[in-house]
């Protein structure tokens, strides 16, 4: 055999003992989360993605609750739920900014296994148009909330032995992975979950807990619909990029990825890429998604900058027109 020819028989030693090492180090260790028979709890659970959520988990067999503020709108989504699937859900009519509130209707429920954080307001406004009791608003729904219905239901969730993994799950946006303008507020609501998520995972491994964040792109809700009348053409634009799903197909994903167990989730291509590119210090369970994250490192930052160019050129010749 030649010198070159035993060369090339090297070349594939590399990525293979990479993946040999990453299939070693990859923390936590990957992890399935039941559903069926457990007890699913979701906020947010009475419209757009937390209801298509708890038709979901309700067809899979689980117990559902569902906590909201608006007792009709609960109401509602019960009865649907009933319809479709037989299932008899748990109501709670609560606001997630009230601790007190929330803590009653997470006790009254019963010891929650896969607990879903999704209840999120969302206005789409510059910051400087935005009044300051909405940018709080924002803060103290998405992100104050999400601490206060975690804060509630952990300690009951670290006491259930003998049931099997549990699951904290949070829904994030794509904008809680990259700032759009128009989002100064639902960005940074939304990125904060991201720390909140990383630490706990590290707080709740040993009780065999495990943290899913869901990184939806535009989806059409109930809320979106809303948030749609009033949005800046140009976050319409920079949202585009990676256009809108159904909100089935995103509760499908969504659910797909809690009970894999993965830290990070996302429901389209595009929403793939992004989490490739913001990954930074997140942890992975999967060696092979370990491996795309080494390898694309370099080459999804160039993607990256070419999407960048693209939206600063969009508001630009947008600011233009708007100035004439
Ligand atoms: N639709 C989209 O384009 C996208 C949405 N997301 C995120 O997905 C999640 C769900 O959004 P979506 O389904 O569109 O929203 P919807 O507006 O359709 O539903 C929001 C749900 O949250 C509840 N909720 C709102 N505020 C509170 C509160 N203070 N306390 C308790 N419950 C509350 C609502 O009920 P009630 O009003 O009765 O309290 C409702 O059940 C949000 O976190 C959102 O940020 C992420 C990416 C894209
Ligand atoms: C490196 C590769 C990058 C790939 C493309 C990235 C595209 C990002 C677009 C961000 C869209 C943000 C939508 C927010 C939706 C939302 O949360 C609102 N509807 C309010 O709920």
């Amino acid at each position: 055999m030649s010198p070159s020819f035993l060369l090339l028989l090297l070349i594939p030693i590399i990525p293979l003992s990479l993946l040999a090492i990453l299939s070693l180090i990859v923390r936590p260790k990957p992890i399935r989360i039941p559903i069926k028979s457990r007890h699913v709890f979701i906020t947010g659970g009475s419209s757009g993605i937390g209801l298509a959520l708890a038709h979901r988990a309700a067809s899979e067999g689980a117990r559902v609750s569902i906590l909201a503020r608006s007792p009709q709108k609960l109401e509602e989504a019960k009865q649907s739920i009933k319809l479709a699937t037989g299932v008899e859900v748990a109501i709670f009519s609560a606001d997630v900014r009230d601790y007190d509130a929330v803590s009653k209707a997470v006790e009254e429920s019963g010891p929650i296994d896969v607990l879903i954080v999704n209840q999120g307001v969302f206005t789409a406004r510059e910051l400087e148009k935005h009044s300051v009791e909405d940018v709080r608003f924002t803060i103290e729904v998405n992100l104050v909330g999400s601490f206060n219905v975690i804060k509630a239901a952990l300690p009951r969730m670290k006491g259930r032995e003998g049931r099997g993994p549990g699951s904290i799950s949070l829904v994030s946006s794509q904008a809680g992975q990259v700032g759009v303008y128009g989002y100064a507020a639902y960005s940074a609501s939304k990125f904060g979950l991201q720390g909140l998520a990383q630490s706990l995972q590290q707080e709740v491994v040993a009780d065999d807990i495990h943290v899913t964040l869901v990184f939806p792109p535009d989806t059409d809700t109930p809320g979106f619909e809303e948030e749609q009348k009033s949005r800046p053409e140009v976050t319409a634009i920079i949202a585009a990029s990676s256009g809108s799903m159904k909100t089935e197909e995103v509760a499908r994903r969504a659910m797909n990825g809690i009970k894999a167990g993965k830290f990070t989730v996302s429901c389209n291509f595009e929403g793939f890429l992004l989490s490739l590119a913001t990954t930074g210090m997140s942890p992975q369970r999967s060696f092979w998604l370990a491996f795309l994250e080494v390898i694309t490192a370099g080459p999804i930052r160039l993607v990256a900058l070419f999407f960048q160019w693209d939206w600063y050129n969009a508001i630009e010749k947008w600011s233009k027109t708007k100035n004439k």
